[in-house]
């Protein structure tokens, strides 16, 4: 159905790959109803001239509120106390249980998610330690480490809140457990890809971790429901024999909270996309915008013209547009692809159709239209 499709909607589950974008003809704008942007192919969607969307914030809270409901779950462990009464056994123990206070959580990537779990933390006394490749301000009175080992030796809780990119991809695996604290704790509500299952399993068992926290999987069923081990991965039995391991099917930005507010804010941006042709906030694509557009004025069309960034498009466009008064005009670039967005007025209903052949039949061309 995509081929038909102006537009398509995706979690983070929908995976729309080269192979089903290049059939996907008619498609201008992608939403993704979530933040991760990792299910499509960014690149190949931009050549395509196909505008990607995603919501960077809107779940971020719900995220940073499990984790620290995870932190105090684990250092308690109410996961198994909860199993066990549930089954009928009574098991009143404090050993190895722990306040939070005074602990120091080490945060892997301090973005959006990251740096308002930072805040929270610290308002239950935790100091908070966080790694990234970039330099970010502190929050409150975290402190950022300038290697992921210091902040491994030094952290009771680590939690992972990196994007899945190629320097992500199993990032955490046997050296990284080694160099965690014994008795510590990793939280996963990232990627599936970012930690390697059977090195978590083994820290566990060798009792280096007191206890893991998972939401995120290498795969993960398509659906609600009973499911076979192999669609979570081929260790998933290992995972549920394990104790203190909270697993959950990947609700961290699950909450009504954040469903609403992401809807809003994709759907604004695929509206304006769609009728005006604003591309701020895409994720693969030049950002163009222009201020106001009044269509009903002066015979008034916007051209929307994306192309090849190469030398001498914008000469060929403009002589295109040229028969008529170029009000406003904004272009620019990003990798291989440009987006030209012009107001032209003085545009009479035959022109259109002459202008719409012009500029399709230019030489660079990836996708053309106008609005009027
Ligand atoms: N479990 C769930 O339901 C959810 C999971 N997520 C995942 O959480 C991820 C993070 O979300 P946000 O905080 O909003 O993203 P963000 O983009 O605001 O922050 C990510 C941070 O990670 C840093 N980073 C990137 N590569 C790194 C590396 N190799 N080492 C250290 N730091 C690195 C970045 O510089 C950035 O500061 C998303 O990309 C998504 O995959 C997001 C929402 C819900
Ligand atoms: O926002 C994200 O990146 C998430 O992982 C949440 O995705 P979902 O809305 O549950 O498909």
């Amino acid at each position: 159905m995509l081929t038909k499709l102006p537009s398509t909607f995706s979690r983070n589950k929908t995976k729309l790959t080269r192979n089903v974008l290049k059939h996907a003809k008619n498609l201008v704008v992608i939403g993704c109803f979530c933040i991760g942007t990792n299910q499509v192919d960014l690149e190949f969607a931009a050549d395509q001239g196909v505008a990607v969307f995603n919501s960077p914030f809107s779940n971020s809270r719900s995220v940073a509120e499990m984790t620290i409901a995870e932190i105090i779950t684990l250092s308690r462990q109410m996961g198994d106390r909860s199993i066990e009464l549930h089954n009928g056994i009574w098991n009143k123990v404090s050993a190895r249980c722990w306040e939070i206070r005074g602990k120091t959580l080490g945060i892997i990537g301090y973005g959006h998610i990251g740096s308002q779990l930072s805040v929270l933390a610290e308002a239950f006394g935790m100091n908070v330690l966080y790694y990234d490749i970039l330099m970010i301000m502190a929050l409150g009175t975290a402190k950022q480490v300038s290697t992921l080992e210091e902040l491994l030796n030094k952290s009771d809780f680590v939690s992972l809140h990196v994007p899945e990119t190629p320097e992500t991809k199993m990032m955490f695996g046997t050296p990284q457990f080694a160099a965690m604290k014994d008795g510590s704790y990793l939280i996963n509500n990232s990627r599936g890809s970012v930690v390697d299952i059977p090195a978590l399993i083994d820290a566990l068992k060798l009792g280096k971790l007191a206890g893991a926290a998972i939401d995120v999987y290498p795969q993960e069923p398509a659906k609600n429901g009973p499911f076979f081990n192999n669609q979570l991965n081929t260790w998933t039995s290992e995972l549920q024999s394990l104790k203190n391991i909270i697993l959950t099917p990947h609700i961290g930005g699950s909450t009504e909270e954040a469903q609403s507010a992401i809807g809003i804010e994709v759907g604004t941006a695929l509206t304006s996309y769609i009728n005006e042709g604003i591309s701020t906030g895409a994720v693969n694509f030049p950002e163009v915008s222009l201020r106001g557009l009044d269509l009903d004025q002066d015979n008034a069309v916007r051209v929307l013209y994306i192309h090849q960034n190469v030398p001498g498009v914008l000469k060929t466009v403009n002589n295109i547009l040229s028969d008529h008064n170029i009000e406003k005009q904004f272009s620019d670039s990003r990798g291989d692809v440009a987006y030209l967005m012009a107001d032209i007025s003085g545009v009479t209903s035959e022109d259109i159709k002459s202008l719409y052949e012009e500029l399709n039949a230019t030489q660079y061309k990836i996708a053309v239209r106008l609005l009027y």
